[in-house]
């Protein structure tokens, strides 16, 4: 099965202010085009072609996609690029706005799956909003918003079925999907998205802008830390202090589990680890009350644009038994990192009495934490 990806690149964008035009902008460390592109590069695609302005040779050029020159209207820009694309027929044609960088893939997914039982199909968002009409900012009239789809794009079809189509289709048109069903085909509506935005407007390259670095710049981290069980009467785990009949072995308050979520988000912020934040040969952090540690490094995070997402710990050992303190130490950790308890999980394992924590030499604990944009 051969699919290609035809983006459509030829426009001005005069809605989206003074500069370049809107493809050839920057967004979130690359640009428009770059991120429209990317989307399409996947492994059941097998052609990508963008269609440009004739101007624009010159920011094309480093691209690694096929180029085709574009018309005066979306239509005819679509039309040229299916011409250019007959040479080497596809079975199915995915018609993309380079204005839509965002598109998910489940939402190109879903037409291509649809494809298998129509000649067409595009995605679409129901209309949700009550409609209005208006003029001179009043309200004239409304409108039933029932059965009334906002439409998007890639819009799918079967390769020669379109084809004809655009070549029987003579004015401009809205979209591909007015222009397969003036040709009497057959459109299926799949799953738009509402990240799917298509940039038109100035404001729209902040709201793309914010979805690609949503997702662009999470960050996960992992910790692991041991501590040796030592003379005592309590250990410290999570920031709850619990009685027990040895102690944990450690320069500061020896708390484990706080020591390995630290480290996790140390590790989520590619900045070292809490040895090297903390030395232990610094007199200073003798006996520390581990709480300094955590909130250094959720500072940290915060210094560098991070909130914590969430925290998943797990304490490794046979005793103390940490089910009936899991709460508090949750309750605890949520209080210093100043976050919601449900953002962070404590549980507890045993090692089924093999090795060290089996034999109760030491406490053992791992960490994992997503940091996402504050
Ligand atoms: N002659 C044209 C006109 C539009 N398009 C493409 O069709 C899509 C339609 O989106 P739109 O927001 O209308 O783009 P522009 O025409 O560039 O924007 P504007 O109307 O604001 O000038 C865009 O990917 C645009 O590059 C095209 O390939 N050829
Ligand atoms: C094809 C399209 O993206 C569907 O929503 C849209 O019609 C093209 O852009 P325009 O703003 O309508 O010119």
């Amino acid at each position: 099965m051969k699919i290609a990806a035809l983006i459509v690149a030829a426009g001005r964008g005069t809605r989206a202010g003074p500069g370049a035009p809107k493809q050839w902008r920057p967004l979130a460390g690359r640009r428009v085009v770059d991120w429209t592109l990317a989307a399409f590069d996947r492994p059941d695609i097998t052609t990508r072609a963008l269609v440009i302005h004739p101007e624009d040779r010159a920011e094309a050029a480093a691209l690694d996609v096929r180029l085709i020159d574009g018309g005066k209207t979306r239509s005819e820009s679509v039309r040229r690029g299916l011409e250019a694309l007959a040479g080497d027929r596809p079975d199915l044609v995915l018609i993309h706005d380079v204005a839509r960088p965002c598109v998910p893939d489940a939402v190109i997914d879903a037409v291509i799956d649809a494809l298998a039982h129509a000649p067409g199909a595009a995605p679409a968002l129901p209309v949700t909003d009550a409609l209005w009409t208006g003029a001179t900012a009043r309200v004239t009239g409304t409108r039933d918003r029932e059965g009334l789809f906002r439409a998007q794009t890639p819009q799918g079809f079967h390769f020669d079925a379109i084809l004809a189509a655009h070549r029987a289709h003579t004015t401009e048109a809205a979209d591909d999907v007015a222009v397969a069903r003036a040709f009497g085909l057959d459109v299926a509506i799949t799953a738009g998205a509402e990240e799917n935005l298509k940039i038109t407007l100035p404001a729209d390259f902040a709201r793309a802008e914010s979805l690609l670095k949503g997702a662009a710049a999470m960050r996960i981290g992992t910790g692991y830390d041991v501590h040796q069980f030592c003379e005592g009467d309590h250990v410290m785990l999570c920031g709850v202090k619990l009685p027990h009949e040895r102690g944990l072995k450690g320069h500061s308050d020896a708390d484990v589990g706080m020591h390995a979520l630290t480290d996790a988000i140390y590790g989520a912020l590619a900045r070292g680890d809490i040895g090297q934040h903390f030395p232990p040969s610094d007199p200073q952090w003798k006996g520390a009350e581990s709480h300094i540690f955590l909130r250094h490094a959720v500072d940290l995070a915060k210094d560098m644009g991070f909130t914590l997402g969430n925290a998943d710990i797990t304490l490794i050992c046979e005793r103390p038994k940490v089910g009936p303190h899991s709460e508090r130490m949750r309750q605890a950790l949520a209080e210093i990192m100043g976050v919601g308890m449900d953002q962070v999980s404590v549980k507890a394992t045993t090692s089924e009495k093999l090795g060290f924590t089996g034999r109760e030499e030491g406490i053992a604990a791992q960490a994992s934490v997503l940091l996402v944009p504050a």
